[in-house]
């Protein structure tokens, strides 16, 4: 209740969200107040004014939150990863007009994203969103859930009518990364923020670390930069189009070079077969890609990048002699 007050207070945030009943990967962990919970957050939105969000894994947990006055739902990323419960809890909205928010699976699946989707808009939810918190992945990382901004640029590409809201503390899983992380959904034209508070973060239950103050969450909120997607400064739009038309014209070039490039692959992959020699040429391909890679300074272009984009050429070779060898 003090942290909610303190947030209402600064008139900064729409929605109060808490998680009364919580996944957790290990067994023994607090996995959520329950039930009582729920008139805890009903009187919060009565002391606030503020409405009130909870997330729902189960159909019984939809009928619950309903009957409290809960304003907002939405869907967790480890239940969005299972057709049954999705159903399930559709199922359970049917008939109503309850905002539905649906985080992505925690794995890097959109088709399972959007099916979850499918099912809401299969039993009339109207008010539909999407939230991005990242996606699980093996290894280290400096995030606890990888951003993978590129997967969730797709989904707003196939899903463009729905709102995308993006939950900071669930991809950073500290407090340190989270205004880089705000600001960059903010540069990506996300339509909001999901960040948890709490009013004395080293004594929270679940997830410190990621916890803000109310006052610190404000101040992230109050930094961020809010870009708008265009400018009408004839200026500005004179000298996009100019840049954007020479852009057009080195994509064509590069485009152009890159099929004459799997030409060559092509006519290698004919000698290849004739000649019963595997497609893979790992130490030319290392050469290749170190030689690229050392490069990288002098073209100021990311190893990040140059990796990604030589593996989808080298991928693309590989496909292309794969059909002349067996043409035979
Ligand atoms: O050099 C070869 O043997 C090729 O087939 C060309 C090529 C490439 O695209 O550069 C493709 C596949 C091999 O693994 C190595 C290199």
């Amino acid at each position: 209740m003090q942290t909610c007050l303190e947030l209402a207070e600064s008139g900064r945030v729409d929605v109060l969200r808490a998680g009364i009943w919580k996944p957790r990967t290990n067994p023994g962990c607090f996995e959520g107040i329950g039930i009582k919970g729920l008139a805890w957050m009903a009187n919060a939105k009565k002391a606030t004014g503020l409405p009130i969000a909870v997330e729902v894994a189960t159909g019984k947990h939809v009928e619950s939150a309903l009957e409290f006055g809960v304003d907002l739902l939405w869907i967790g990323a480890r239940t969005t990863v299972n057709p049954f419960s999705v159903q399930d809890v559709a199922e359970a909205l049917r008939g109503s007009d309850i905002p539905v928010l649906v985080k992505n699976p925690m794995h890097a699946d959109l088709a399972l994203w959007a099916g979850a989707v499918q099912r809401l808009q299969a039993v009339g939810v109207k008010q539909l969103g999407l939230i991005h918190r990242g996606f699980s992945s093996f290894g280290e990382s400096r995030y606890r859930n990888a951003p993978m901004w590129h997967l969730v640029l797709e989904m707003r590409r196939k899903m463009p009518e729905l709102p995308i809201i993006c939950d900071p503390s669930h991809i950073c899983g500290n407090r340190h990364l989270l205004q880089s992380v705000a600001q960059e959904a903010a540069d990506l034209n996300f339509d909001g923020l999901m960040l948890e508070s709490h009013c004395c973060p080293s004594q929270a239950w679940s997830d410190a670390a990621q916890q803000l103050t109310p006052k610190d969450l404000i101040e992230l909120i109050d930094a961020i930069n809010w870009r708008k997607v265009s400018a009408d400064k004839p200026d500005f739009q004179e000298k996009l189009e100019a840049m954007r038309s020479q852009i057009d014209q080195y994509d064509a070039e590069l485009l152009a070079i890159l099929s004459k490039r799997m030409d060559i692959t092509e006519q290698i992959g004919v000698i290849k077969r004739d000649n019963d020699v595997t497609i893979l040429q790992a130490s030319r391909w290392d050469e290749i890609v170190q030689r690229i890679l050392d490069n990288s300074e002098q073209l100021q272009l990311s190893r990040e990048f140059l990796h990604i984009l030589m593996n989808a050429i080298h991928m693309e070779s590989i496909s292309r002699q794969n059909k002349v060898m067996n043409l035979r």
